[in-house]
Formats: C-alpha cells, sequence, structure tokens
C-alpha cells in the first residue's frame, strides 16, 4: 500500500543528490541523508506528513524534528543508574529528568497528530465523502486505520494505545534502518570489487531504462547477501532488547530461575569463529552457500517478540541502497579507508558519520533529470 511513498522519498533523495552535484564529483555527509529519509518515509506512513527536506519549513515540522533530535542524543546516553542501582535515586546525569521532560513534548505532539486526524476524518464524513477518509496523500495513514478500530472498540484502542504505537515505530523503526544503510555504504565503500558485482547485478537485471524500483528487488540476491553481511557484521540491536525468562529453566547447564532479564549478545553470536568462516571478513558471497541457515544470523531476533518490521526495513534498506549504487559512482573521500569505529548508542551507530564523494553514473544522468 505505500510502495509509492518509498519510492517517492528515495527518489526525492537522488535528486537532491544529483543537483548537488551539478555533473561533478562532490562530497556528501550520507548519515543525515538517510536518517532524513527514514523518518519522511515512517511519518508519511504514520501521519501523512512530511518533516525533513524541500517544503518541510514550518513551525510543526520544526518542533518534529527538535524532538527527534533530543530523542536520539537520549538514545545514545547510558543511565548509570541502569547498572548500578546505588545511582538510582539521585539520577547523577539527570537522565530520567530529561527523558520525563521529552516525553511530556512527546506526548504532546503525537496528541496533535491523533486529533489532527480525527478533525479531518469528521469533516470528510461531513461532507459525506467517504472515501476520503484519507489524508491529502490520497490514502489511509496508520492513524487513521487505529481511529477506525477506536470507533468499533474505544475501550481497545485509546489514544493511549495510538501514540504508545506512534513512538513503537518511529523508535524502533528509522534509527535501525539509518544505521544499516550507513554501515552498508560504507562497507562497499571498503570493498570496492563488492561494489562492482552489486552494479554488474543491476545493471543485468534492473538494466538502464529506469530507476530501480521495489519490483526489481526479488531480482537482486546480491544486495540482499550485502545487507545480510552488513547486519551480522554491525547489527543495530546487538543485544536485541531486554527479555525476561517466564519460568525457570536451564539453558546450557546454566539454571535461569524465572523472571531473570536476558539479553542475547547477538553481535558476539555473530562474529563467533566456530559459527562463521573467516567470521570478522566482510564476505557478502558467503550467504550464496548457505551460510547463514539457521539460528546464526539473528539480527531481527526470533520468536514472538522478533522484529515486526523486518521486511519493512530489508525493503527500504534495499531499495535506497541499491538505486544509490545503480545512480552514482562512489568514492571514498581519501585514500585511506572508512573508519569502521563503532560508536555509543542503542543501535550501535558509526562513531564517524560517513562521508562520499559522488557523482552521477552518465548512463543514468538521463533518468536522474527526470525525476
Ligand atoms: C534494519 C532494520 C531493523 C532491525 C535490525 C531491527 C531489529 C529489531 C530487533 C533486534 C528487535 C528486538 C527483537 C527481540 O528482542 O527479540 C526489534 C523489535 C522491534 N522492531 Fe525492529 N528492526 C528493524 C527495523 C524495524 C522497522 C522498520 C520497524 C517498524 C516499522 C520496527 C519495529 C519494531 C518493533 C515495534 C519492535 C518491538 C517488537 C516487540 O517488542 O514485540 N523495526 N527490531
Amino acid at each position: 500500500m505505500f510502495t509509492s511513498i518509498r519510492q517517492e522519498e528515495v527518489g526525492l533523495m537522488l535528486k537532491q543528490l544529483f543537483q548537488n552535484c551539478n555533473g561533478k564529483s562532490v562530497k556528501v555527509e550520507l548519515k543525515s541523508k538517510f536518517a532524513e529519509l527514514s523518518f519522511n518515509i515512517m511519518m508519511r506512513m504514520i501521519a501523512g506528513k512530511r518533516y525533513y527536506g524541500e517544503g518541510a519549513v514550518d513551525e510543526e515540522a520544526r518542533q518534529f524534528r527538535d524532538i527527534m533530535k533530543e530523542v536520539v542524543e537520549l538514545h545514545g546516553n547510558s543511565n548509570l543508574g541502569d547498572y548500578l542501582p546505588v545511582f538510582r535515586w539521585v539520577d547523577i546525569q539527570g537522565v530520567e529528568k530529561r527523558m520525563v521532560r521529552l516525553m511530556k513534548k512527546m506526548d504532546k505532539f503525537f496528541q496533535f497528530l491523533v486529533d489532527d486526524c480525527r478533525r479531518r476524518r469528521s469533516v470528510s464524513t461531513l461532507s459525506s465523502d467517504l472515501s476520503s477518509e484519507s489524508n491529502k496523500e490520497g490514502k489511509k495513514t496508520l492513524i487513521d486505520v487505529m481511529l477506525s478500530l477506536q470507533d468499533k472498540e474505544p475501550g481497545m484502542h485509546s489514544d493511549e494505545t495510538i501514540k504508545g504505537a506512534i513512538m513503537a515505530l518511529l523508535i524502533a523503526g528509522t534509527e535501525s534502518s539509518t544505521a544499516t544503510m550507513e554501515w552498508a555504504m560504507s562497507l562497499i565503500l571498503n570493498h570496492q570489487e563488492v561494489m562492482n558485482k552489486a552494479l554488474a547485478e543491476i545493471d543485468a537485471h534492473v538494466g538502464q531504462d529506469h530507476l530501480l524500483d521495489e519490483q526489481d528487488l526479488p531480482k537482486l540476491n546480491y544486495l540482499h547477501n550485502i545487507i545480510n553481511e552488513t547486519l551480522r557484521l554491525f547489527p543495530p540491536v546487538p543485544l536485541l532488547v531486554p527479555h525476561e525468562s517466564s519460568d525457570n529453566s536451564i539453558v546450557c547447564e546454566f539454571e535461569i530461575p524465572r523472571g531473570t532479564m536476558l539479553l542475547v549478545n547477538l553481535w558476539t553470536i555473530h562474529r563467533d569463529p566456530e559459527l562463521w568462516v573467516d567470521s570478522t571478513k566482510f564476505m557478502p558471497e558467503r550467504f550464496q552457500g548457505g551460510e547463514g541457515e539457521g539460528y546464526k544470523l539473528i539480527p531481527f531476533g526470533v520468536g514472538r517478540r522478533a522484529c515486526p518490521g523486518a521486511s519493512l526495513g530489508r525493503r527500504v534498506i534495499a531499495l535506497t541502497l541499491g538505486t544509490l549504487i545503480q545512480s552514482f559512482e562512489w568514492e571514498r573521500v581519501g585514500k585511506e579507508e572508512i573508519d569502521m569505529t563503532e560508536g555509543s548508542g542503542l543501535s550501535m551507530p558509526k562513531a564517524k558519520p560517513l562521508e562520499a564523494l559522488c557523482k552521477p553514473r552518465l548512463a543514468i544522468t538521463d533518468l536522474l533529470s527526470k525525476v
């Protein structure tokens, strides 16, 4: 249902890059491009709104951007009290106070989005234009759908639930995809042979007469292998989220009492030399031979609480990377390799935001100029 939104947003990012280049090779900072893309896609699906880039200049957009900037900053902070309970009662870093303040701002903003959608729906019902129970995108958004459910079962789908869903999607679904795209581009810039192979696959299966779209994705196995290999080496949720044992159990001879907080160190599993050949080497080809089978590669978790956004995330990442590789020639800014140091933060971001040189591919210039 939202394919056109994703493609439009990727198209707008290409257009901006193409215009910046003006036919030449120019330096771009990619982390913020990926972050803006992820937020725009998510907010258009949630509320039919776009808060970054061209046209997003009003007070509402500014407020959203300020709130999200603070969310990302706070995510990057560890709270001492989570690890050393002695600090819990003093909130020595003031993290909890900032979180409470931020939560209030976020709640007010999300309530505005819900009320705005509610008002639009009542106007469209009054004008008995039932088909326009959608926003100006002409599509029902997540909030539209949840408000329809609220009409049927108000107790089950309160405003609180809707705001919770908005927050979960924004927090779980943007940073993770942004980080994966940044790591993937960094890895292929350090491995030009991988970039060339991916480009050859795209030229062979997509061609040069249209920009890659979501329907092309199932044909691009090597591109998916690059994404799997990136998620193996740089999983954006390296410890999953904390789980709790619902009963006493024994795992690998360890007795785990009921109610224990359990963290799965998938970063270590993904780099375990007993499980992977040349475990720290970036080698997308390993997935051609089925090396990733079983429960060795679990970047989205497994079981009932595994990531419900896995296929959406994979789709956005593949569409973005594939189109960038198809449309531009990419190079490192200097001779030295891209620094792959991991920064701190919940989604294991790159310590230094990625910069690269980008130049429109001659064969695709015509297509790009029409975006
Ligand atoms: C590369 C992209 C992504 C990665 C690597 C990722 C990874 C994860 C992981 C590891 C978990 C925790 C699973 C567990 O503890 O067992 C999770 C949970 C979750 N993810 Fe994702 N995710 C990604 C994208 C997304 C997207 C795009 C969305 C939303 C549209 C999303 C929504 C969620 C939600 C709502 C949860 C909580 C599920 C629950 O607790 O039941 N994720 N994700």
